[in-house]
């Protein structure tokens, strides 16, 4: 039987494609698309962007050696072709699974891969500075950074792109131009390369400046007859790419980025050009696969999914915690017109698609720009509104300075939806919401609190409306889960819950949703006669010291539960307290170790990390029967 992969067995390594004749390679084009829907349908991943580079990587690999010549693929997601074609073919039903390949470029992994990525936006910075390491070697291979429409959005791109501009250095920047971010692309950036897509960049101009001269009373015919002697000076400003040409980059595009030849020929003659080059490639996101090409978004992160329907394998009706923070948002702004939403490129990962279809003018898509969108969201504030910040943990991390220096430091009222808080599985080591409570902790005015459950989280959204200042909210990727609340507290600044108490054996603090298996542990402990009681801190900061040392006093062993890097988390943050007191008891703490932590599912993770209920469960009751007890952090 004639295999469906019958050129792609043949590629083993980029040697292996540049043997192929050029008619052979749209063959291998064909049967690269049908692995990459085959393969992904089952193992879930980021399909639309691969299927729209795939001729794209096959000219790169076709023109450059990356034994030698570096690309640096900017967030990485669509690096599958390039693994597919770089020794990781065999290998690609592991994809994103535990110890097997990630999703993203990784240097471990493969000699092909020479940088890291998953953030967006830092692929110029990082081709220029091995450009720079590679002139000061005195070596002379290529490199090239594959950036998309959505992540040039990014502050960092520009940096880059205006450092290189001025530094001059030999590399080249493939603007990998399909229109879509996760969802639409945004901003001006985006308009104006759609015009150069539509070439009515200089006709447009044209008819604006002449519509405006004509605007000015008496002179103005004279003048316009004026500018039109001068139109080359006008057609020259705005001929495509001049933005970047004028940045000190040669401009050559746009050229479609699926006519594999004609990528090929440009390529080749770019290796030599002297100075930054900038290759604007027009591509389809999802080509290939109709339901990808129709629905891109969709097709963005997929889950396993059935081929001929689109429809996920496992379709659950469950609610996440970003559909309770996005529906809570969209009941505040019905009752209150100062409330405005903002995301970072990610409406429908962050839950906000309701709330912008409610209330377009007060949702704003600030594009792939985490540090912009705080300090927008303060400059709102500043005027009175109630700005919702709703990103992603790790991506957060980009607009530190912007927290404590923009909104914390002036006390604003911005609250900011942490989503992804925690390990969020097969996206590993660049996506983790690991360090949040750690990096967020120190900053003065900040109010981080941690819902145990989806019912805790809407009213710790209402709660924050009450407040004058920053506020902090952090929950993890998936379901949303429901506690029963005994006690049905209120949310009052500071202050925790007890959630069970039944004696002074083990003291468990959990931070958020731990509570959920902290509280089934605590029930199987009162069956083998241990008397727990559980504590809800709701507040991380500020932290409820007198249910704290009231609790701790009492107990004989004291866990801290938190799905946070145990440096600088919650569990530190008890045990200092204690030490304040006096109180001398240890503070365990079950949380992540000081290591990044690789890519697999969350409960295969948690496991690993001894934070799953029966690793846990079993830990407490070898401690407390006398088996030795190691620090549950664990150090490999
Ligand atoms: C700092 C940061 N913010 C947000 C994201 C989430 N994200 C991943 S891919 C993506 C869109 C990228 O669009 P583009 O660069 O055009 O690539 P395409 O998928 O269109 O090929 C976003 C917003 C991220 N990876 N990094
Ligand atoms: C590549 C990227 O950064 C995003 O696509 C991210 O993978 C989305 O994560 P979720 O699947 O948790 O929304
Ligand atoms: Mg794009």
């Amino acid at each position: 039987m004639i295999s469906m992969y019958r050129l792609l067995e043949q590629i083993n390594s980029p040697d292996d494609l540049k043997a192929l004749k050029s008619h052979e390679v749209k063959l291998l084009a064909e049967e690269i698309r049908r692995f990459l829907v085959d393969s992904v349908s089952k193992t879930g991943g980021h399909l639309a962007s691969n299927l729209g580079v795939v001729e794209l990587t096959l000219a790169l690999h076709t023109v450059f050696d990356t034994l030698n010549d570096k690309i640096v693929w900017d967030v990485g997601h669509q690096s599958y072709v390039h693994k597919i074609l770089t020794d990781r073919r065999k290998q690609f039903h592991t994809l994103r699974q535990y110890k097997g390949i990630s999703g993203f470029p990784k240097r471990y992994e493969s000699p092909h891969d020479h940088f890291d990525t998953g953030h967006s936006s830092t692929s110029i910075s990082a081709a220029l500075g091995m450009a720079s390491g590679r002139d000061l070697n005195n070596e002379r291979h290529s490199v090239v950074a594959v950036i998309g429409d959505g992540a040039l959005t990014g502050g960092m791109a520009f940096e880059a792109l205006n450092h290189a501009g001025q530094s001059k250095k030999n590399m080249i920047v493939i603007l990998n131009d399909n229109e879509m971010s996760i969802s639409e692309n945004v901003g001006g950036l985006s308009n104006y390369l759609n015009r150069i897509r539509t070439n009515t960049v200089y006709s447009k101009v044209k008819g604006d400046v002449e519509h405006l001269i004509n605007q000015i009373p008496g002179i103005g015919k004279s003048v316009a007859r004026t500018a039109e002697k001068a139109k080359d000076c006008i057609k020259y400003f705005f001929v495509p790419g001049i933005l970047f040409e004028e940045l000190g980059f040669k401009y050559i595009g746009p050229i479609d980025g699926h006519n594999y030849n004609e990528l090929c020929k440009v390529l080749k003659s770019c290796k030599n050009i002297s100075g930054p080059v900038l290759i604007h490639v027009m591509t389809k996101k999802g080509k290939g696969y109709s339901l990808a090409e129709k629905h891109p978004d969709k097709f963005h992160g997929v889950n396993p999914f059935k081929i001929d329907t689109g429809k996920p394998i496992s379709s659950s009706n469950s609610i996440s915690y970003s559909d309770v923070a996005g529906n809570t948002l969209v009941q505040c702004g019905e009752e209150n017109n100062k409330v405005v939403a903002i995301t970072a490129a990610m409406p429908a990962g962050t839950g906000l698609t309701d709330f912008a279809k409610r209330f377009p003018k007060r949702f704003f898509d600030v594009g792939i720009a985490e540090q912009h969108a705080v300090t927008f969201a303060a400059g709102l504030a500043a005027e009175g509104y109630r700005p919702f910040f709703a990103v992603y943990s790790t991506f957060l991390q980009r607009a530190y300075d912007q927290v404590i220096h923009d909104v914390c430091l002036q006390n604003l009222p911005v609250t900011f939806l942490i989503d992804r808080a925690g390990l969020v599985g097969n996206d590993g080591e660049t996506h983790h919401g690991s360090f949040d409570i750690s990096f967020l902790s120190p900053i003065p005015n900040l109010t981080i609190v941690a819902p145990k459950d989806g019912v805790e989280l809407e009213e710790m959204i209402k709660y924050t409306l009450q407040q004058n200042g920053p506020v902090a909210i952090r929950y993890p990727r998936g379901t949303a889960v429901t506690i029963e609340d005994p006690t049905k507290n209120e949310i009052v600044k500071g202050k925790g819950e007890v959630l069970y108490g039944a004696g002074n054996d083990v003291l468990i603090m959990a931070v958020g949703h731990m509570n959920s298996s902290a509280l089934t542990i605590c029930k199987k402990l009162e069956e083998k006669n241990i008397h727990a009681t559980l504590l809800n801190p709701r507040f991380i900061k500020p932290i409820d010291e007198d249910m704290i040392i009231k609790y701790a006093k009492k107990h004989k062993r004291i866990y801290v539960m938190e799905d946070n890097a145990y440096i600088g988390g919650y569990g530190v943050q008890v045990q200092g307290l204690l030490n304040k007191h006096k109180i001398f008891k240890e503070v365990h703490g079950i949380s992540l170790p000081d290591e990044f932590i690789e890519h697999g599912d969350v409960n295969t993770l948690y496991k690993l990390y001894g934070m799953d209920e029966d690793e846990l469960l079993q830990k407490i009751v070898d401690d407390f029967t006398g088996k030795s007890f190691k620090n549950i952090v664990i150090t490999r």
